[in-house]
C-alpha cells in the first residue's frame, strides 16, 4: 500500500466572479522508500499539490478527490485534529518561503523544540527531558549541515541568512522522524555546495530509514539524479508519470519531452516564467485556460481532438495523457 494515494484530486479557486479548475484530477502516489519528483514550469500547481495535501488551504478553495489516503487512511473526511497529527508526526513538509511562516519573536532554536513530538523525548524529570529535546534538536540541525548551532539556534527568523533558513526549516520537517517528506523547492536558490549537501542528506535518509521523499523542484540535475519516479504537470493537469529512467529515455508526452531537452546536459536550472526553448509561448494564467488539453495552444503535436482532455493511458507503470503522444503513432 502507497504511503499516500492520490486519485483525481481538483482544486477549484472560487475567486468571486468565478469558479477555476487550478487543478484538475492530479494522481500521485508516493511508497514508503521511494523519492518521487514532481516537476513542472513555474505556475504549473505543484505549490497547490502540497498545499492541497498539507491541508493549508483558504476558505476559497474547494478540494475534490476520488482518493487522499494517507497510509489508507483517508485524509479528505479525518478531523482536522487527526490531519494536525499526522502531519506533525508522520509527513514533514517543507513548504516554499517556509521561513516567512516561522513566528518572527520566538528563537529558532526554541521553534524547533516545539515541533519535537514528546514521544521522542527522553527522561522522566524536566530538566532531563529539557537536556534531551536540546540534544535532539543540536543533532538535527547538525544533519542538515549547520555547525554552528549555538549561533543559529539563539537567532530570530529575521536574523538569519536564507539558504541557513531552508536548512533549518528542513530540519523542522525532519526532526519528528516522519515516514514520509514532501520538499517544495527545498534547494531553491542554494549556491552548489550547500545544495548537493541537502540532496545528500535527503538521499541518505531515504536509503537508511525508507523515508519517502515527494520532491518538487524546477532543478532537473538534482530530480534526475536522485528520483526513483516522476510526475510531470502542466497548468494543473498531470501530463506524465513513471519510472525516472523510463520517462528521460522515453517521454511520452510532448511537454514532457519538452521540459527534458529544456536542459539538455541537465546543467542549469530553469528559471520561474522563462519561456521553454523547444515550446512557443508560455504557461497560462489560470483566468485564461484553455479547454481540453491545457497544453494544446503551445502543442507541437495538436490537433482538433485536443480540445478534449485526454484520458489516461497506462503501460505498465508509465502513463500519459495526450492523444498524440510521441512514439506511439503505430498504436
Ligand atoms: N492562493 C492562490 N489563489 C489563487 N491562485 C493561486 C494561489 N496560489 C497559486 N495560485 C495560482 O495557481 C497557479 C499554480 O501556482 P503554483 O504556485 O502551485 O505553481 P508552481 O508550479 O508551484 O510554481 P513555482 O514553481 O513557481 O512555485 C498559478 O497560476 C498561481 O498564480
Amino acid at each position: 500500500m502507497p504511503l499516500l494515494d492520490i486519485k483525481n484530486l481538483t482544486l477549484e479557486i472560487n475567486t468571486g466572479t468565478q469558479s477555476i479548475k487550478a487543478l484538475d484530477k492530479i494522481n500521485l502516489t508516493v511508497n514508503s522508500g521511494e523519492i518521487r519528483a514532481l516537476v513542472g514550469e513555474s505556475g504549473s500547481g505543484k505549490s497547490l499539490i502540497v498545499q492541497a495535501i498539507a491541508g493549508a488551504t483558504p476558505p476559497n478553495w474547494t478540494i475534490t478527490a476520488d482518493r487522499m489516503s494517507w497510509n489508507g487512511n483517508n485524509l479528505l473526511s479525518m478531523s482536522e485534529q487527526q490531519r494536525r497529527q499526522i502531519l506533525r508526526k508522520d509527513i514533514g513538509v517543507v513548504f516554499q518561503n517556509a521561513l516567512a511562516s516561522l513566528d518572527p519573536s520566538v528563537t529558532l532554536g526554541e521553534q524547533l523544540e516545539e515541533s519535537l513530538p514528546d514521544q521522542l523525548v527522553e527522561g522522566n524529570w524536566f530538566w532531563q527531558r529539557k537536556q534531551s529535546r536540546r540534544k535532539v534538536v543540536i543533532n538535527t540541525v547538525h544533519k542538515v549541515g549547520i555547525k554552528d548551532h549555538e549561533h543559529y539556534l539563539r537567532a530570530y527568523p529575521h536574523q538569519i541568512p536564507t539558504d541557513i533558513g531552508q536548512k533549518l526549516m528542513l530540519a523542522m520537517a525532519l526532526i519528528s522522524q516522519p515516514k514520509m517528506l514532501i520538499a517544495d523547492d527545498p534547494t531553491r536558490g542554494m549556491e552548489t555546495t550547500t545544495k548537493v549537501q541537502v540532496l545528500k542528506l535527503l538521499s541518505r535518509l531515504n536509503q537508511t530509514r525508507s523515508l519517502g521523499i515527494l520532491f518538487v523542484s524546477h532543478d532537473l540535475l538534482a530530480i534526475a539524479s536522485m528520483s526513483d519516479t516522476m510526475t510531470v504537470l502542466y497548468c494543473g493537469q498531470t501530463v506524465e508519470s513513471g519510472r525516472m529512467k523510463n520517462i528521460r529515455k522515453r517521454p511520452l508526452h510532448p511537454y514532457t519531452k519538452a521540459l527534458l531537452d529544456s536542459a539538455p546536459s541537465f546543467t542549469k536550472d530553469l528559471p520561474p516564467k522563462s519561456e521553454l526553448p523547444t515550446l512557443a509561448g508560455t504557461i497560462p494564467t489560470l483566468q485564461h485556460l484553455p479547454i481540453g488539453c491545457r497544453l494544446g495552444p503551445r502543442c507541437p503535436r495538436a490537433q482538433r481532438d485536443c480540445v478534449n482532455v485526454p484520458a489516461v493511458r497506462k503501460i505498465h507503470d508509465h502513463s500519459y495523457s495526450c492523444h498524440f503522444p510521441l512514439h506511439r503513432d503505430k498504436t
